[in-house]
């Protein structure tokens, strides 16, 4: 069968990642101004969820992963309030975010939450899952950096979260590393093995130039939702562009319920303005989906290179080498230090 064969005539439910993902590229500087201009945007064009938190979730404002020009609180209710037919949702990892927390975002509006963790340790997800379903959220579970371990142990740790209550599974390429065929493997094992009524999730970034591949391959698969971002604004290269995305569907016949030209006009007209620096697979960028490093480490190996002269670029290798996943920003700088003092750059 031909990829249009295999999607023409699915379902899928996309999810805008700009105010969210793209808090990495903003250092979390992002206005509640801004956030109100581009989420009533993306709901006018019939963009179906949108998440809203710090770029590393619920409580991730603090010194280890950056501070937060508002408080996830602010952000929530200011879009919550204004969205018409969005579900908003927001980014929760345990360890990072609290119980309480995720009690706050459901009283001041969202309807939706990813309870993320990395792809082997979906067991700290058990509380957060089960209080997501009690608060009567649309639950999520969100195995980041998925690349890293088999499609078969993949469906192990998705059972984990389907058991906990989850109601959607997510294969998340935090890193872009993943090619269509790597894709097909996970998202095809876990539609294969999850409940029927079970839903599916791909989350991709783009450092490879994958976001579009990849995202068609999951659906093919048996995805019925996928992750993106306007004007790609995301972690690393950004996410899969998902005005990109939204007009790819329609040529193949997928049913997104979007309107493709409002989509892109949000992207062109509010979220482009709002980039310091629009995300490209520049040499660093590329660099985390080639050595399958986790997006959101670029920033903090620029900011090494600039305080310790040491490339950007090799130090990414050394955390692939040194398989850093997210939750150890604050190892960047360690391994920065060793590298840069063994290299002279700094004294001894
Ligand atoms: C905290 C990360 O930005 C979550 C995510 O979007 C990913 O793993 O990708
Ligand atoms: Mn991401």
């Amino acid at each position: 069968m031909t990829l249009e064969e295999q999607v023409r005539g699915k379902k899928v439910k996309l999810h805008d990642m700009c105010l969210r993902d793209g808090m990495h590229s903003m250092r979390h500087q992002i206005s509640v101004e801004q956030m109100i201009d581009i989420s009533t945007g993306l709901d006018a064009a019939g963009v179906p969820f949108m998440q809203v938190t710090h770029g590393d979730g619920l409580g991730g404002s603090s010194l280890n992963y950056g501070r937060g020009k508002h408080t996830d609180q602010e952000y929530i209710s200011a879009v919550a309030s204004r969205v018409k037919n969005a579900v908003v949702s927001v980014l929760h990892v345990p360890g990072i975010g609290t119980l309480d927390e995720l009690r706050m975002a459901a009283d001041n509006g969202a309807g939706c939450v990813h309870v993320a963790s990395h792809c082997t340790e979906a067991d700290v997800t058990e509380q957060h899952i089960g209080l997501g379903r009690k608060l009567g959220m649309d639950t999520v579970g969100f195995l980041m950096m998925a690349h890293m371990t088999t499609p078969e142990a993949l469906v192990e740790q998705a059972l984990l979260m389907e058991g906990y209550g989850a109601t959607t599974v997510y294969c998340v390429d935090s890193a872009g590393y993943m090619l269509p065929d790597d894709v097909t493997a996970r998202v095809g094992a876990l539609r294969s093995v999850l409940q029927a009524e079970t839903e599916i999730g791909f989350h991709g970034h783009h450092n490879l130039g994958m976001g579009i591949a990849n995202s068609l391959a999951a659906i093919a698969s048996g995805a019925t939702r996928v992750d993106g971002s306007a004007a790609g604004f995301g972690a690393g290269a950004g996410n899969t562009p998902l005005e990109v995305f939204a007009a790819v569907c329609d040529r193949l016949g997928i049913e997104t319920g979007i309107d493709t030209f409002k989509l892109m006009d949000v992207a062109e007209e509010r979220v482009l303005p709002m980039m310091a620096k629009p995300p490209r697979a520049d040499r660093d960028a590329l660099t985390l989906g080639y050595a399958g490093v986790y997006s959101t480490f670029l920033y903090f190996a620029k900011d090494a290179e600039r305080k310790y002269g040491l490339p950007a670029r090799e130090l990414l290798v050394e955390l692939g080498r040194l398989k850093m996943i997210g939750g150890q920003e604050d190892m960047i700088e360690d391994t920065a230090l060793t590298m840069a003092r063994a290299r002279g750059l700094l004294p001894a």
